[in-house]
């Protein structure tokens, strides 16, 4: 037989069959693929699905009970179990970003924001506490359009803040996220003079995660050089394995705290001198009248107080000493204290003064009457392109002005974005900002918000704050973030995987500067390139923007807070006080954690 009579004649037919065969179970296989995929996505809508009819019927119910206004009490026995039905179908972490936790806050209490001064998304004009989006009645959630073939549900989320920081970052035996299981690392952050007096058993499990180890980290690692190689970088330091040692070699840089101690030594601790724009002046605690409380975060919560001396009115952030040892927070706390002490810029909170008594942190801030942005975006479902521009412009102000300062903030959420009463924001909460020498190896943040180096491990800087932004402006214009599941893990996976479903009919220059911030590799992310945060000034997006203007709140703000006075707490949750019990006063080991505070 000929040979190539053969090989035409069988050889090739079976080939040739064999080829069919498994492109069309690469087919099979993808379309299983792409079901999975979708019926992940569909979890996700029909967890919104499933929340929906109790939270309709809550919305129904607080619209016309829970109205303060006519004094009639919400009815709080719904609210509380539709709460309750999504804490049970949502993960702590996810939850905490929905709907108020359910150990904090008043049950049923209502944002109390007030129609007509807000310019919203399209299709939610009037100001409702609902959190209201059209679901594709086949289609994913995160695909969700304004197409009339679409189904509408409208779910009623408390609006409240999130418990982010404790949900993400404290081990919790409740948590499925595997981020939590880091915790530890927190701790490496301690530097070694805090573990000196440690004897007890206490502080001595914490001594035993507080590495003071600085072995293997190069100081010298420029920033630039950091984000042209660092995955190399690392591999050859090996600090895939081993994240813990370097974190804490990233110490703070000093701010000047010896000088602060000395300067104190005259004072006892709940008072001390501070240059003030009209002289020195004598802090002391009870110079505050606190008036009520408007947050309540993981160690303590946030009073509206008001400066008997001056007669202003702030914030008065009270943190329990033993809750912020408990939760192995005490380098955060300090950060964010020695951080925001150094800083001044329009659209971050001022911090007035700091101290301590043998119980309690105290942070003094400007008090920001308008609440928070993200009660003003459930409430609007989304944003306008030009609302979010604005919103997004101050940030990028804000963080350029961080950036140049080396810290990075690292809890770009709308929850920590709070709108001041001309109508400008005010980025707060630094508990997570830290000043970096190199890059950091901490596991924190905010599920939907992290960027992927950050569950990589791979060490981060000031990039993921870029990010950040990318899922901010994302979640302003479509009112949910781009990566969302039910669980912290999907969370993980979904941004690893760096797809993102884009909304019809969404600002197409917008989309662009999003896609060029959720950009996986971060020597290619906007914001983290050789020109910084210049790349996103100019972009397109912000081609109308005079960058000076909006510095000097130039700019016209589009949501006027509804307020009648400087102390007014009508855009904040009521909570009870009631409930409020001193916090246990620490001993004087424990104490010494705080000498610096
Ligand atoms: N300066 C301020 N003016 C008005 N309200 C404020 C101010 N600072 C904080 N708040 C309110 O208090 C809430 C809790 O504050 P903050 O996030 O700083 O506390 P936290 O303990 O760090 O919270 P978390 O544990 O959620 O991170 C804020 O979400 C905000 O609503």
């Amino acid at each position: 037989m000929d040979f190539s009579y053969i090989i035409k004649c069988i050889v090739f037919p079976y080939v040739a069959n064999a080829c069919i065969l498994l492109k069309l179970s690469l087919r099979l296989w993808h379309s299983c693929w792409q079901q999975a995929w979708h019926g992940d996505h569909d979890r996700a809508s029909g967890l919104r699905l499933r929340l929906g009819p109790a939270a309709s019927r809550s919305q129904g119910e607080k619209s016309t009970t829970g109205n303060r206004a006519t004094g009639t009490p919400p009815r709080t026995r719904t609210i509380a179990e539709a709460q309750a039905r999504i804490a049970r179908e949502m993960s702590t972490a996810t939850c905490a970003r929905f709907c108020t936790p359910l150990t904090s806050g008043p049950a049923g209490s209502t944002s109390k924001l007030t129609a007509g001064s807000v310019t919203t998304g399209s299709g939610s004009g009037n100001m409702t506490s609902s959190y209201k989006k059209k679901i594709p009645s086949n289609s994913t959630a995160a695909a969700a359009t304004n197409d009339s073939s679409t189904t509408e549900a409208t779910f009623t989320f408390k609006l409240g803040r999130s418990n982010a920081r404790s949900s993400s970052n404290v081990a919790s035996s409740e948590s499925s996220d595997p981020l939590e299981s880091d915790y530890s690392e927190e701790e490496e952050e301690e530097p070694e003079k805090d573990q000196e007096p440690v004897t007890n058993s206490r502080s001595s499990s914490t001594a035993t995660t507080t590495s003071s180890s600085a072995a293997g980290h190069d100081h010298d690692v420029d920033e630039e050089e950091d984000d042209d190689d660092d995955d190399d970088e690392e591999e050859a330091n090996g600090r895939d394995g081993d994240d813990v040692t370097h974190d804490s070699s990233e110490s703070i840089e000093d701010d000047g705290n010896e000088t602060d101690d000395e300067e104190d030594d005259d004072d006892s601790e709940e008072s001390s001198s501070v240059q003030t724009a009209k002289g020195v002046r004598k802090y002391h605690l009870d110079d505050y009248q606190i008036i009520k409380t408007v947050g309540t975060g993981t160690f303590g919560r946030v009073c509206l107080c008001r400066d008997r001396i001056s007669e202003k009115y702030c914030a008065m952030k009270i943190l329990a000493m033993t809750e912020v040892i408990r939760l192995k927070q005490i380098e955060h706390v300090k950060n964010e204290r020695n951080i925001l002490r150094e800083i001044r810029h329009p659209f971050v909170i001022s911090l007035e003064w700091s101290t301590k008594d043998e119980s309690n942190l105290y942070m003094i801030f400007d008090y920001v009457c308008g609440g928070e942005l993200f009660t003003y975006l459930r409430n609007a479902g989304k944003f306008t392109s030009q609302t979010s521009n604005f919103y997004a412009a101050e940030i990028v102000s804000a963080l350029e002005y961080l950036h140049s300062l080396q810290v990075v903030y690292r809890d770009l959420k709308p929850e920590n974005l709070l709108i001041n009463r001309d109508g400008h924001l005010k980025i707060t909460d630094f508990g997570f900002a830290k000043k970096l020498r190199d890059r950091t190896w901490t596991l924190c943040g905010t599920p939907e918000y992290i960027a992927p180096e950050i569950i990589q491990s791979k060490g981060h800087n000031k990039a993921v704050d870029w990010w950040a932004l990318g899922v901010l402006i994302y979640e302003m214009l479509v009112g949910y973030p781009p990566f969302y599941d039910e669980q912290p893990f999907g969370i993980y996976e979904k941004i690893l995987s760096g797809k993102i479903e884009w909304e019809r009919h969404m600002d197409p220059i917008a989309k662009d500067l999003i896609k060029k911030l959720l950009v996986n590799d971060r020597t290619k992310r906007l914001g983290n390139m050789k020109n910084g945060a210049d790349d996103v000034k100019r972009h397109r997006w912000f081609k109308h923007l005079n960058w000076n203007d909006v510095y000097n709140k130039k700019l016209k703000p589009p949501i006027l807070p509804d307020v009648h006075h400087d102390g007014d707490t009508k855009n904040f949750d009521d909570y009870p006080e009631k409930d409020w019990k001193p916090a246990k006063a620490v001993d004087q080991r424990d104490l010494q954690y705080f000498n610096d505070f």
